[in-house]
């Protein structure tokens, strides 16, 4: 299959951090692109030019028909979900509803409405702690989060939808630590309360925040800080195509993949190559551990290889270096917006005046009745009618015949 050849894909969860990159992996091999997005934690900064965005959620069951029909989707992308490993632990119900519950509703209508191949956004979290060894896809599962068991559930529920269906492809994509930013500078993270690692550290550079505090140094590793295999977001993004490719070309296939560079960065090492590249410095404070964070979570990757899986940006610094370039770009727009904002305030002045001039309409129709009675009164009076007494003396009449 060329790559034009791409059919028109559905990509829920569009607006968000992963799904839009993906959306612009698409985009930029000329592909239709239909973003589905409810905008809970998305935004419409990230939502790629060129991109047709319907707001909605993913399992809206009615609305995704709907699109897949009138845009002649073959294929989805399924980004949409609630990604917050603490938030899971606090509120599963939410987790369990959106990333299971809404999949179902999705996988649900993909097959119904005869939809080719699909791709889901899977994690690491799914797999079960381990010694620290790169962990292959054949590793044992076992979540310790809300967050990883509603992952997990929803792929063995895809697997058993799309081997009874018997025509639906389907391709599960586990991430380790996502990091990064489009290096043309069109997207990046922007969640509105940053938890992850470069995010943070990024918002130091640029000022938002005093210090990092780093999470435990007394774990068994080289340093004593937590150790993730951090992958750039555009080379992800790169992996859903070949994978969506993949699964076009063999109808019914079922694949699953980890996605990591198979290399483990410590959290200073990571502070560190962001200081090399900004030339600031980033303060660091050391404090506890994070309650559930594991020392090491690297990735086997291999088998991604066998998709043609070639990371384009596998070095810290780039990646670190894309993080910043965005946040600066994200502080840039959103001084924009500000400006947009005044702008909008022009226009509730421009409402203003439209309301004024209605209220004036509408002060000129009272003065002219009031005129207009007035003129009556003064005709009555001429005539020698009061329509007080008048009035009056009919409603005596009528309730008792009580003339003065
Ligand atoms: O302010 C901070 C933030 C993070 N860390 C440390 O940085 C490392 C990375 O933490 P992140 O929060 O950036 O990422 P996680 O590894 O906790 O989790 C990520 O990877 C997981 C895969 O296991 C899931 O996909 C999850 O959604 C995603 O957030 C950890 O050692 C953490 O303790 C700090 O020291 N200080």
């Amino acid at each position: 299959m060329r790559e034009t050849d791409l059919p028109p894909v559905l990509v829920t969860g569009g607006a968000g951090y992963i799904g839009s990159h993906a959306a612009l992996a698409l985009l930029d091999r000329g592909c239709k692109v239909v973003i589905i997005d409810d905008l809970s934690t998305g935004s419409e900064l990230l939502i790629p030019k060129g991109a047709i965005f319907v707001r909605g959620r993913a399992g809206d069951r009615a609305l995704v028909a709907r699109v897949i029909a009138s845009h002649g989707i073959e294929a989805i992308m399924h980004f949409a979900a609630s990604i917050s490993v603490g938030d899971s632990v606090t509120q599963p119900g939410d987790y369990y509803r959106n990333n299971f519950v809404e999949t179902l509703a999705l996988a649900e209508t993909a097959i119904s409405s005869g939809v080719s191949a699909m791709v889901f956004s899977s994690t690491a979290a799914v797999y079960a702690e381990n010694d620290g060894a790169a962990l292959e896809e054949k590793a044992p599962l076992q979540p310790i989060n809300p967050y990883g068991w509603s992952k997990m559930m929803a792929e063995q529920m895809l697997r058993d939808l799309a081997a009874a269906d018997g025509r639906l492809s389907l391709g599960i994509l586990r991430y380790f630590n996502v990091a990064g930013a489009d290096p043309k500078g069109r997207s990046g993270q922007n969640s509105r309360h940053a938890h992850h690692l470069i995010e943070i550290a990024t918002q130091v550079v640029t000022g938002k925040r005093g210090s990092f505090t780093v999470y435990g140094d007394d774990y068994a590793t080289h340093d004593g800080t937590g150790v993730r295999d951090y992958v750039h977001v555009s080379d992800i993004a790169e992996a859903h195509v070949l994978l969506l490719r993949a699964c076009l070309e063999e109808r019914g296939c079922s694949r699953l993949f980890n996605l990591g560079y198979g290399q483990g960065n410590s959290v200073i090492e990571v502070i560190d190559a962001l200081e090399r590249v900004s030339g600031g410095a980033v303060p660091r404070v050391m404090g506890p551990r994070r309650a559930g964070d594991p020392a090491r979570l690297v990735a086997n990757a291999d088998a991604a290889k066998s998709l043609g899986w070639t990371p384009q940006y596998d070095d810290l610094e780039t990646i670190v270096g894309h993080a910043l370039a965005w946040e600066r770009t994200r502080i840039a727009a959103m001084a924009s917006a500000n400006d947009q904002i005044k702008l909008f305030g022009a226009d509730e002045q421009r409402l203003k005046l439209v309301v004024e001039d209605e209220a004036a309409t509408i002060l000129d129709e009272v003065s002219e009745l009031t005129a207009m009675s007035s003129k009556r009164s003064a005709l009555e009076r001429q005539r020698g009618i009061d329509v007080a007494s008048y009035k009056s003396m009919g409603r005596r009449t009528v309730n008792g015949g009580e003339n003065p």
